[in-house]
């Protein structure tokens, strides 16, 4: 809740809007107490008094009666009946709306058809046809409100749940002998929970407006009865002689909209946890770079990176997901980069063409140099004709890269288009082309087949043809196997390697997967907690690692026809990036870690065409993995 209330005050408008309405409903739940006139009385004599007249601080009405009392107590009632109906409308409507979608088919059918009848009158028009029909009244006006506005709640929530009905966790549910009324009211009914209390604050502003109008064409509440609408009504035909009468209500109206808006908005922000964690701010098209020191010069390989530090700024919070990462490649070669998850492979795959998503990510040191060239300092120009063209991703979901809407075929074309002209014709052949070097076959025909219409392995496919398009130098691959089943992994593996030889393309690989580095890497570097703790040539590795951490994530590999072996999970969880321990990060679960490990920074040490980050490198290289 304080979480919420912190969220919700960062938003100042917001924080505005809630001081502005809580004023207000404060006041309206103790206008009872307050000492005001009764605001019926009438005074004929004091007719149109001004405000700040004695004993009639905002003056009188047409029939003499105390503004400010008719104010509180008018903003009292309207205020009830504005909440009333925007709880009824959202209680009808968002039960209509969970109903429909979750039941589906004919049933859904049926009720938003019935639905749309309903929408197809204009609302005011069928306010007041619901108010004719039950007779003018206040809560006749509230129930027309209400009815005008179910619409509206009723197709939101349907078309929140009918996502949600076919997602596992419903599935789940169901096959753990759920009924479907227990599945709406303890699966369905808290992930729509949020949407419903977004679309009422949201709404109820409109209500109270709607309300009001009722009440000022005198459909509403009933003289002497005072509400906002009708203190409006009543003070039309003295518009231009005493306008007072109108701005009155007419600026409470102004406040409790306004103000319900601002929160609306506010509240939305707070409780959608996608917004709360900055996942729906839209990142800027390049990294933030904020270096606080003088970048490297940059070096003569293909692509190296230099120092390079990541990090994400979030809140008071400083997660340092790169801390200081040199690697390079060179044409022709593979390069392999493994770890744990959250162990920043990722990140740092993506610092290299400025894709960390800023804000919440910054490169804070270090440099990319790309052919002699640091891109770390590169304009979003620059950076753009290289992405794509001179160095493409592979990601590791090809569902979530390839656009579902187009052909694969147009989705290629598309990426050759972006960064050179070529006439139509000629860009659908290099697609036909790139298809089957992909080895794809009937590309001539598969070209125009949708995402969805190809198996995992052959969408894979399709989004290493996209990273050929351009005949690049680098081809960044962020484990695009893992979502594979092994025997498409290994036919995706062999063709990557084909494909880096025949085109001397060099390759960054990454991957938790030492069977994978074993048959694709020339080098690997394996990463801890932001970190290259060793990296050399893979035989090397494998065949004599020097860090427990690499011994321990090798001996988590089961191995195939090498007899009996006891496989070890590495104890304890990697750090979290935000508090990282001082001196090796590895050491609070290694078997080796004495007290010397957990003080001082420990440097990554080169010995020949190896490094390694670790202060005992020959007792590890000399021990077994045990337990
Ligand atoms: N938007 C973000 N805000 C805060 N921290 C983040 C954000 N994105 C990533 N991180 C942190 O950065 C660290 C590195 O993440 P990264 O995705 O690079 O790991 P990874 O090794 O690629 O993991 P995986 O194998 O699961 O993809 C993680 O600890 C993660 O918590």
């Amino acid at each position: 809740m304080i979480q919420f209330f912190k969220l919700l005050f960062r938003n100042r408008l917001a924080g505005l809007g809630a001081v502005v309405l809580s004023v207000i409903v404060l006041l309206a739940l103790f206008t009872p107490l307050l000492p005001l006139p009764n605001p019926n009385i009438t005074a004929t004599g004091d007719r149109f008094l001004p405000p700040f007249s004695e004993g009639h601080l905002l003056g009188t009405d047409h029939l003499g009666r105390d503004l400010l009392s008719r104010l509180m107590w008018g903003t009292r009632l309207s205020l009830a009946v504005g909440a009333a109906a925007a709880l009824i409308a959202a209680f009808i409507g968002s039960t209509i709306g969970i109903v429909a979608g979750f039941l589906g088919g004919r049933t859904d059918n049926v009720i938003m058809r019935l639905v749309d009848m309903l929408m197809a009158f204009p609302y005011i028009l069928l306010a007041l046809a619901i108010v004719a029909a039950l007779g003018p009244g206040l809560i006749n006006a509230l129930f027309a409100v209400a009815a005008v506005n179910i619409p509206f709640f009723a197709r939101n929530i349907r078309g929140v749940t009918v996502g949600l009905a076919n997602k596992e966790f419903v599935d789940a549910a169901r096959l753990s002998g759920m009924s479907n009324l227990q599945i709406i009211l303890f699966e369905i009914l808290p992930n729509v929970l949020p949407v419903i209390v977004i679309a009422m604050s949201t709404t109820v502003g409109w209500m109270i407006l709607e309300t009001a109008g009722l009440s000022f064409l005198g459909l509403g509440s009933q003289p002497p009865q005072a509400d906002l609408g009708s203190m409006l009504g009543e003070a039309r035909a003295a518009l231009i002689t005493s306008p007072h009468t109108s701005i009155v209500p007419g600026i409470m109206i102004f406040l409790i909209v306004m103000s319900i808006n601002l929160l609306g908005d506010g509240v939305r922000d707070a409780i959608d946890p996608r917004l709360k964690s900055g996942a729906l701010s839209r990142p800027l098209p390049a990294t933030i770079v904020e270096r606080d020191s003088t970048p490297p010069v940059p070096s003569d390989d293909l692509l190296a990176l230099q120092d390079l530090r990541t990090e994400f700024h979030v809140g008071d919070r400083t997660y340092k997901a790169v801390g200081g990462v040199s690697l390079k490649v060179n044409k022709g070669e593979c390069l392999g980069i493994i770890g744990e998850s959250g162990s920043g492979k990722s990140v740092t795959a993506l610092s290299v063409m400025g894709l960390v998503a800023s804000p919440p990510g910054k490169i804070v040191g270090g440099a990319v140099s790309f052919q002699g060239h640091d891109l770390v300092g590169a304009s979003y120009d620059e950076l753009r004709e290289l992405r794509g063209d001179r160095v493409a991703y592979i990601f590791q979901d090809p569902l979530s890269t390839l656009h579902p809407l187009y052909k694969v075929g147009d989705q290629l074309i598309e990426a050759m288009q972006a960064h050179r002209k070529m006439p139509e014709k000629e860009a659908r052949a290099r697609a036909v082309e790139l298809l089957e070097s992909v080895r794809i076959p009937n590309a001539a025909r598969r070209v125009d087949n949708y995402p969805h219409e190809m198996s995992g392995g052959m969408r894979q496919r399709v989004s290493i043809a996209m990273a050929l398009a351009n005949e690049p130098d680098v081809i960044i691959a962020d484990e695009p196997t893992t979502a594979l089943d092994v025997t498409v992994q290994a036919q995706i593996l062999t063709l990557l390697d084909d494909l880096r030889r025949e085109r001397d393309l060099a390759i960054v690989f990454i991957t938790h997967d030492f069977g994978v580095v074993a048959q694709l890497c020339d080098r690997v570097a394996v990463m801890y907690a932001g970190r290259i703790v060793e990296e050399g040539p893979t035989a090397a590795i494998l065949d004599d690692p020097q860090h427990p951490y690499t011994k321990r994530l090798m001996a988590c590999v089961p191995e195939l026809g090498g007899g009996k072996r006891e496989l070890h999970a590495i104890p304890g969880l990697p750090p979290a990036v935000d508090r990282l321990p001082q001196g090796c990060a590895f050491a609070p679960r290694c078997n080796f870690a004495q007290d010397v490990c957990k003080q001082g920074d420990i440097e990554l040490e080169a010995n020949g065409d190896r490094a390694v980050r670790c202060l005992f490198p020959d007792k590890v290289s000399q021990t077994e993995v045990t337990s």
